[in-house]
């Protein structure tokens, strides 16, 4: 049982009416829900892509400073990539807006020294009106710039945005099929996507910030130690303890984030059952409510705590960084009283010293905290930037060689095939050989290995060792898309693209012509989807989806059929059908069968390889051949004669299917 478990109950307050309605139906006598974990994998498990972001985060105050710079570079080249005019523009105004505060703080000081020296006050006044002006004049072109720097932040965020999208969106759409079945590697994707994104948008907004008022800052310490060194060492103290209260509480809130991963993705998990229209039927049908509510509940009340602990030591943090930011600014005032105590400053200057104090302190506040928010942002952009990485050492490799068009003859030799973070092979010591034109069925048990294989044949999974050949070139040297056009697969379960009916039988040639309207009436005749399409209320035009208004959602079996059609329109010199016909009627199954069996002759004349998964034996009779699987491993193959007359494992199956039948 996870730690975890057993931890207090929510109070009864927060219990919500659908489970107390369950829980007052129960009392007919069903058993209560447990508090169970229902996943039951380790919720304190560190996910890999954790660890590099946890050693930045446990990294000294020091080293904190040192690394920042790498992060606001890692922010102004995606920025550079974007619109490198805009970014200098942004950060011109920037640093324009600061230097004009800079400015107006000097104003300010020349208006106080006027008006604190000696003389009769009206001509004190009249002395510091150009001063007073050059005040106005610097407030309103810093409310100008600001202006504009925001306006041109508006335009250059979501460019920004739109190319890190872009990017994103490119590395992970050309890796490996393989990627997808690692966890750590899908994880990688969410992370990227919920965390590495938004911030670095947030970055954009708080590094132009932190640009302003570090100008701004420097200017008032520069004003500070020109009118005594003596206050220099005391205000810099306040940055110190600015800066290191901001750091502490990014890596507590970084780390947390990290303790706190795979929960949080376990309670994702568990909300998207109670919501997910396609498990719906079955949470009400196996009443899960219950059990989805209670698992909910126990992670929520877990994270919540984690949460209270979180702010709870990220206000004491605070707490000690503002007494000791107070602490050095109130030094700083003690300081100039002695100063002025002792005649080292005169009154008017004094004025000018809190300003400059005050400045600098709201300055350096400011930027301490944007930048180490910057900093603190860093490490989920860098979750953005290993994904790109980790997708960048998944796809494909850029092979040169192209695989001959319509191969004769695809060669298996000596294939083994382990799934990515399974000790177990899913198939091993594999040696097959298809001719064109030859239907060939696989057939085993569950999970012996026949979807598998079918992918390694098309070049979707790589061999772990061994070699795919086509006439004679090994897929692991040949360009994707050469090996992939010349493919057409028929999946267990199709896609359920959001599309019209027409395109999402289309979908493998969108860009090719069928003129003659041939190719679509070959692909809808030979899968029974003709039927479908025609039932729609309008026609092929009808869009698959419930998520659009007047969008249509179809039954299991027909979008089978139209998965079939898919493969068939495809006409491609390679067709997998992976269990084409196990959501089909008797009728619709047989339509299907004899359309895969004529299929391996190719529009325009030439000859297809079928390679057909299945567990209805009754329609592989008549296949060329018989390929039988067991644990991964080939045990039998022949023709369906042969197969029979070897009493193997293929007859007995065969047998016990044909029994079923006739002794119903
Ligand atoms: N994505 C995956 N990750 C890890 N292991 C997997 C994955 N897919 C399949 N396996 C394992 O690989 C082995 C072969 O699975 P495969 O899906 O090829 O079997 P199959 O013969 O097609 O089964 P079925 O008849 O049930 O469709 C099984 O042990 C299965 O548990």
């Amino acid at each position: 049982m996870n730690k975890g478990d057993g931890k207090r109950a929510r109070p009864k307050e927060r219990r919500s009416g659908a489970q107390r309605g369950t829980k007052g139906e129960r009392s007919g006598g069903a058993p209560a829900a447990r508090a169970v974990s229902l996943i039951g994998t380790d919720e304190f498990a560190k996910p890999t892509w954790a660890a590099p972001g946890e050693s930045a985060a446990r990294r000294s105050v020091g080293a904190t400073l040192r690394a920042v710079p790498g992060a606001i570079t890692a922010i102004v080249r995606l920025s550079w990539r974007a619109s490198p005019a805009l970014t200098v523009v942004v950060g011109l105004a920037q640093l324009l807006a600061g230097a004009v505060s800079a400015y107006g703080l000097i104003a300010t000081a020349n208006v106080l020294t006027t008006l604190l020296s000696e003389g009769p006050t009206p001509d004190r006044v009249i002395e510091s009106l150009p001063a007073l002006l050059a005040v106005v004049a610097s407030l309103a072109t810093r409310a100008l710039m600001d202006s504009v720097a925001t306006v041109l932040q508006g335009r250059l965020r979501p460019r920004i945005m739109e190319e890190a999208q872009d990017a994103m969106n490119s590395a992970v759409v050309a890796v490996e099929l393989k990627a997808f079945d690692d966890p750590s590697f899908r994880e990688l994707i969410r992370q990227g996507i919920r965390r590495g994104m938004p911030s670095i948008d947030q970055s954009i907004r708080l590094l132009a910030e932190a640009l302003r008022s570090a100008v701004t800052m420097v200017s008032a310490l520069v004003a500070t130690a020109v009118l005594s060194l003596w206050l220099l060492p005391v205000m810099l103290l306040a940055a110190f303890a600015e800066m290191w209260s901001a750091t502490q509480v990014g890596k507590l809130d970084f780390l947390s984030f990290l303790h706190n991963a795979t929960r949080q993705l376990r309670i994702g998990v568990v909300q998207d059952l109670v919501v997910k229209r396609e498990v719906a039927a079955e949470v009400r049908a196996y009443r899960m409510q219950e059990q989805l509510m209670a698992e909910h509940r126990r992670v929520a009340s877990q994270l919540t705590d984690e949460t209270v602990k979180l702010e709870t030591r990220k206000g004491y943090v605070q707490l000690m960084g503002r007494a000791l930011s107070g602490l050095s600014t109130g030094l700083a005032y003690v300081l100039l009283g002695f100063l002025l105590h002792g005649g080292v400053m005169p009154l008017a200057l004094a004025g000018t010293a809190v300003l400059a104090m005050r400045n600098a302190n709201t300055g350096l506040a400011t930027t301490m905290r944007s930048l180490n928010r910057v900093y603190e942002l860093s490490h989920y952009i860098d979750l953005y930037h290993d994904l790109l990485a980790e997708a960048a050492t998944r796809r494909h490799s850029d092979n040169a060689v192209v695989v001959p068009q319509d191969p004769a003859e695809i060669r298996i030799d000596d294939v083994a095939f382990s799934y990515p973070g399974s000790e177990q092979y899913a198939l091993r010591d594999i040696n097959l050989c298809l001719r064109r034109g030859e239907v060939v069925a696989l057939v085993g048990e569950n999970g012996s290995g026949k979807s598998t294989l079918s992918k390694i044949i098309t070049g979707l999974y790589r061999p772990v060792s061994g070699a795919v050949l086509w006439d004679g070139v090994d897929l692991a040297t040949a360009t994707e898309a050469s090996v992939l056009d010349q493919v057409a697969l028929i999946s267990q379960e199709p896609a359920r693209w959001p599309m019209t009916a027409g395109n999402n039988i289309r979908v493998g040639r969108l860009e090719d012509e069928d003129a003659s309207g041939e190719r679509w009436s070959r692909a809808v005749t030979a899968s029974g989807a003709e039927e479908v399409v025609d039932s729609l209320p309008n026609g092929a035009e009808t869009i698959l989806s419930k998520e659009f208004v007047g969008g249509r959602d179809l039954s299991g079996g027909q979008w089978q059929r139209i998965g079939v059609a898919r493969g068939v329109y495809r006409d491609a010199a390679l067709l997998v059908a992976d269990e084409p016909t196990a959501a089909l009627d008797a009728k619709a199954e047989a339509v299907v069968f004899e359309g895969l069996r004529q299929a391996s002759s190719r529009e325009g004349g030439g000859s297809r390889t079928t390679l057909l998964v299945t567990h209805r034996l009754v329609n592989v009779r008549r296949a060329d051949r018989i390929v039988v699987l067991h644990q991964g491993r080939v045990v039998e193959q022949g023709t369906h004669a042969e197969l029979t007359a070897a009493g193997g494992r293929y007859a007995d199956m065969y047998a016990l299917q044909a029994d079923a039948y006739t002794t119903a």
